[in-house]
Formats: C-alpha cells, structure tokens, sequence
C-alpha cells in the first residue's frame, strides 16, 4: 500500500506535504531554515503527534547542517536556540519533546569527539533514527491492532491517524491499512473532524487512495449511528498518554469516548510508546487553543469564507482529555495495554 513521508530530510533540506490543501492538491515546500520548519508545525502544514516530532528533529539537523563555524560550542549554541523555536510551536503532543530533547542529548555526546562535522552527523543520524522508528512502530502496531479487528467490522475513526499524521503508515489507520492488507471486509466512518475537518481532507483521501471503504460523517451524528448498531469498534490515535492512561487527543475524541461507553462499543487508542509522557500529572496536561477564526471561518484554503458572523466569541481547544475508565486498551508497537493502565503502560514502557 502506498504511503506518503508527509515529512523528510533531503541532503540539506526539509521537504514536506502541506496537508492543508489535501484533499484538493499536492502542495509539497522545502527550506533550509529551521525557522520555516518552526512555522510548518505551528501552522499545521506537517500536523500530527508522530508526524511533528520527526519533523522537529529535521528542523534540528538543518539547525546543524547550516551552522557554518567549526566551533563546537558555537554549534550546540545554536542547536540550543533551534531546540527552543521548535518547542514552542504546539505544547501537546509529546512526540515534539521527547524528539527534541533525543536530537540534544545526541549532540552533547557527541562533542566529547571535539569536532562540529560529529555532531552534525549525530544530529542527522539521530533524526533519521526517530523516523525510521516511527514507521517500524507504525508498522508493528498495524499488526498487533489487527487482531482486534473482525472480517466485516464497521470500524470509526476521528481526525487522522494515518501517513499523513506519522512518518509514514499510520497509528489507527495503520490498524485499519492491516486489517484490509489481511483481507478483513472492513468499513470505515470517519468524522469530518471540525474544525480544521482532518478527517473529511485527510482520513478519506488516504482510505481512498488504499481502496477501503469509507464513509464521511459529520461530528453530531456518532450518537445517531451508535444508537443504531452501526460502529462496532472505535480506533483513533493521540497526542499525550499518562500513565494513568488518561490521553489528549483530537477535540471531540471524549465525546465519542462517552458514547462508546454508553453504547457498549469497545474503544482502542492506537499510539507509539513515544507519544506515552511518563512525567507530568493530569494537571499539568497543557491543551493547545488556536486561533478563534479557525472556528469561524472555512478550513484553509478557503479561510475566508466566514461560516458565522465574524465577531463571535469562540472557543477553539484543539484537544480534549479522555479518562481511561472509558478505553478499552491502548494499542502500542510494544504490544496491548489493558487496564489497569498504570500497570500495564509502566510494564510496556519498561520494556
Ligand atoms: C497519529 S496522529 C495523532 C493525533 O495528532 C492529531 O492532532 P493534529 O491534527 O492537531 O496534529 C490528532 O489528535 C491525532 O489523533
């Protein structure tokens, strides 16, 4: 099946996809400044958890393949200021950290060689590493999370998951890409996902082009179709999992989560073991709010096209917390977590 690197590193320079003209053209950019990188994630041009942690850690390799001196203390310098631009784009997912502080800590080791041109090729080692990574573990958790899926199942997705949000293959469109590669007759709904509609531009142009059936749904009517027996598993992906296995995604994703719970449809979150952050506490979760007129006016690149009138107050959190009373497990590339979640992610983690 043929997936997209919605990111890569192409000898000096970032090349990405942006998915904000998906699904009406391939718009595809390059730069050679981590600024711009900086600027593609926070305007979500390159966007999901997986997908901005590589790219993160491609801006750091431009950081680095760009430093014109010799002096090693000059280079991790300027790593240092790029590590700062770079994090300071989107505060949820945790992929963007822990791919950050990887590159860094790489870097500093590699100055005991004393030479710039051996932390440069760390840098870009490394980077290259977390994406080679991410599409081994995309890959893996397809088939762990295949098990779970049935020959007929009609299966519901939010926002997207899928080559477009990893380095390549997809968390729970992975799931889902492996299920149909097994020849499981699958169906997939998938939400338009306001309000920038990842799943009406992304996740049906993907399952499109796979040649899985999909249908498009709007956000308000998972109820409906729950209530009437039409979802038999829910499989979405994250950005932030605690150990307590509460998780961020996608705004909406606790709603489904109450109504999977209500409708006793069983409800899987499909993620690296690098999207789970062993060290913060439920309140010290930071939910990104974007920019109000994403909920005013027509995803890009029709923004301007108001869809209410153009001084209403908004609220616009791009996220939302799951409690983990409401999942079912969480699908990982080291294999299932079950509740207690505690337990078994500090057991998956552990390795
Ligand atoms: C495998 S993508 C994970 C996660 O990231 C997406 O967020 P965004 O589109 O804002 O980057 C969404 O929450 C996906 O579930």
């Amino acid at each position: 099946m043929e997936v997209l690197k919605p990111v890569d590193l192409v000898g000096d320079k970032v090349v990405w996809l942006d998915t904000r003209y998906i699904p009406w053209k391939e718009v595809w950019k390059e730069t050679t400044d981590y600024k711009e990188v900086a600027r593609a994630i926070k305007d979500m041009e390159v966007r999901g958890a997986p997908a901005i942690g590589v790219a993160a850690a491609f801006g750091m390799a431009l950081a680095a393949l760009h430093y014109e001196g010799e002096d090693v203390e000059g280079l991790l310098r300027r790593l240092r200021e790029a590590k700062e631009v770079l994090a300071n784009t989107r505060p949820t997912a945790v992929n963007l950290f822990w791919a950050l502080e990887r590159v860094m800590k790489r870097a500093e080791e590699a100055t005991r060689s004393g030479s710039a041109e051996a932390v440069r090729e760390a840098v870009v080692e490394e980077a290259r590493k977390i994406q080679q990574e991410d599409i081994e573990s995309n890959v893996k958790m397809g088939k762990i999370g295949a098990k779970l899926i049935e020959d007929g199942d009609v299966v519901l997705t939010h926002c997207n998951t899928g080559s477009l949000a990893t380095a390549g293959y997809g968390t729970a469109l992975g799931v889902i890409r492996a299920a149909w590669e097994e020849g499981k007759r699958i169906e997939v709904i998938a939400t338009e996902t306001r309000p920038l509609d990842q799943g009406a531009r992304l996740t049906v142009w993907e399952l499109k082009r796979d040649g899985i059936p999909v249908k498009l749904i709007a956000d308000t009517m998972v109820g409906y179709l729950m209530s009437k027996g039409k979802v038999d598993k829910v499989f979405l992906g994250a950005d932030r999992i605690l150990l307590s296995g509460h998780f961020a995604n996608k705004i909406g994703t606790y709603q489904i989560a109450v109504l999977a719970k209500h409708h006793g449809v069983p409800f899987y979150v499909v993620a690296p073991t690098s999207t789970v952050d062993p060290k913060i506490t439920l309140d010290e979760l930071v939910i990104e709010e974007r920019d109000p007129d994403e909920v005013r006016r027509c995803p890009y690149p029709f923004e301007k096209v108001y869809v209410t009138v153009r001084d209403v107050e908004v609220y616009n959190p791009a996220f939302d917390v799951t409690p983990p009373e409401l999942v079912t497990a969480i699908i990982t590339e080291r294999g299932i977590a079950y509740p207690p979640f505690y337990v078994s992610l500090k057991k998956l983690l552990e390795g």
